[in-house]
């Protein structure tokens, strides 16, 4: 038995369109309404043929529906669930896939008081935005965590599990504010470090524009992929989790200044164990097969 009949995705950027993607080709009987604020969004999911029934606002989208996916940058998340407040069935579930998890948990408490909510967080994404980035098999192989309050009814929490199963993840249970401090140290601070480096690099006068791209094979090349990501997605990100990163950045700044220390006195005997010790960190990461490079890890692009 499918675990919802009826799914309303509000937001039909990357995310929202590979769920509704993903639920067509694993859950071919459930039938997806979609809305999204940004007309040209709503026009390019029509032609795409990506949900069942497109509405031009978000209450319509939901009146129907047994699950709620908002599937909107973190900072709108509240927003959108006090829109759609006054349409969400009083038996549908309510959930979201944004980045952070303590400020977005607080903001749908507030705007859907006594309604089931399990927040939830797929780790699984790509630097690119809008419906038409998403593809169906984006979740297969990832986590995908589950952020349910205290007291959340347990069936409503084993029917989204069980929805993102059936998307090919593998579903973990955190309380939110550790999800938070996880992510910051796995996610949020390396779009950080991204960021910064790809800007420093294109700010750099004895460095052309053009010969940074020009020389940029490895890996630099790498970071600019993180460093293309969405500037709202990523903005809201680290103005919601700010504290757990600003944590986790002031722990990275203390071990930087620690290796450039070991740079300015010659101490190689320093880089090279911690060398060591990162590669076995990144073999430890696909070993456990989370990771694109891992060799027959097919989850990408089908
Ligand atoms: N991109 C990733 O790698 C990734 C991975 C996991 C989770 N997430 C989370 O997923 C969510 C969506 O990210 P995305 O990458 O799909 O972004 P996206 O920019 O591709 O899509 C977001 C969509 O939301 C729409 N939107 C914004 N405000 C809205 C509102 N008030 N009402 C209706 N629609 C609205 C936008 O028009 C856009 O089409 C974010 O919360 C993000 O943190 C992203
Ligand atoms: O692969 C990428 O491009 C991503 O950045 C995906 C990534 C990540 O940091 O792992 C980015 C943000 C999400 O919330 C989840 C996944």
């Amino acid at each position: 038995m499918m675990p919802f009949t009826r799914v309303a995705i509000i937001g039909l950027g990357l995310i929202g369109s590979s769920l509704a993607r993903g639920i067509r080709a694993s859950m071919p009987t459930v039938r997806v309404t979609g809305h999204d604020m940004d007309p040209a969004v709503r026009d390019a999911a029509r032609r795409l043929d990506l949900c069942d029934d497109m509405t031009d606002h978000a209450g319509a989208a939901v009146s129907d529906a047994d699950l709620v996916l908002l599937c909107v940058p973190v900072g709108a998340i509240g927003a959108v669930a006090a829109e759609i407040a006054p349409d969400v069935p009083a038996d549908a579930v309510v959930s979201d896939v944004g980045s952070s998890k303590a400020g977005v948990l607080a903001a749908m408490q507030a705007a859907l008081p006594g309604r089931a909510i399990v927040p939830a967080h797929p780790v699984a994404g790509t630097e690119n935005s809008g419906p038409e980035a998403g593809f169906a098999t984006l979740f297969k192989g990832r986590w995908c965590i589950l952020t349910p309050p205290e007291g959340a009814d347990p069936l409503a929490v084993e029917r989204v599990a069980a929805f993102w199963r059936r998307l090919g993840a593998d579903v973990e249970l955190m309380d939110a504010a550790h999800h938070d401090l996880v992510l910051a140290v796995t996610s949020h601070l390396p779009h950080l470090i991204a960021y910064t480096i790809v800007g420093t690099a294109s700010d750099l006068e004895d460095v052309t524009r053009s010969e940074v791209i020009k020389f940029s094979a490895g890996g630099f090349r790498d970071f600019t992929r993180i460093a293309a990501s969405d500037p709202t997605m990523w903005r809201d990100v680290f103005l919601a989790n700010r504290e757990a990163v600003l944590e986790m950045l002031q722990r990275f700044t203390e071990d930087l200044t620690q290796l450039q220390r070991a740079i300015r006195w010659g101490d190689g005997d320093m880089l090279f164990d911690h060398f060591t010790k990162t590669r076995a960190v990144r073999r430890s990461i696909i070993e456990q097969g989370q990771d694109d490079a891992a060799p027959d890890f097919g989850r990408h692009h089908a």
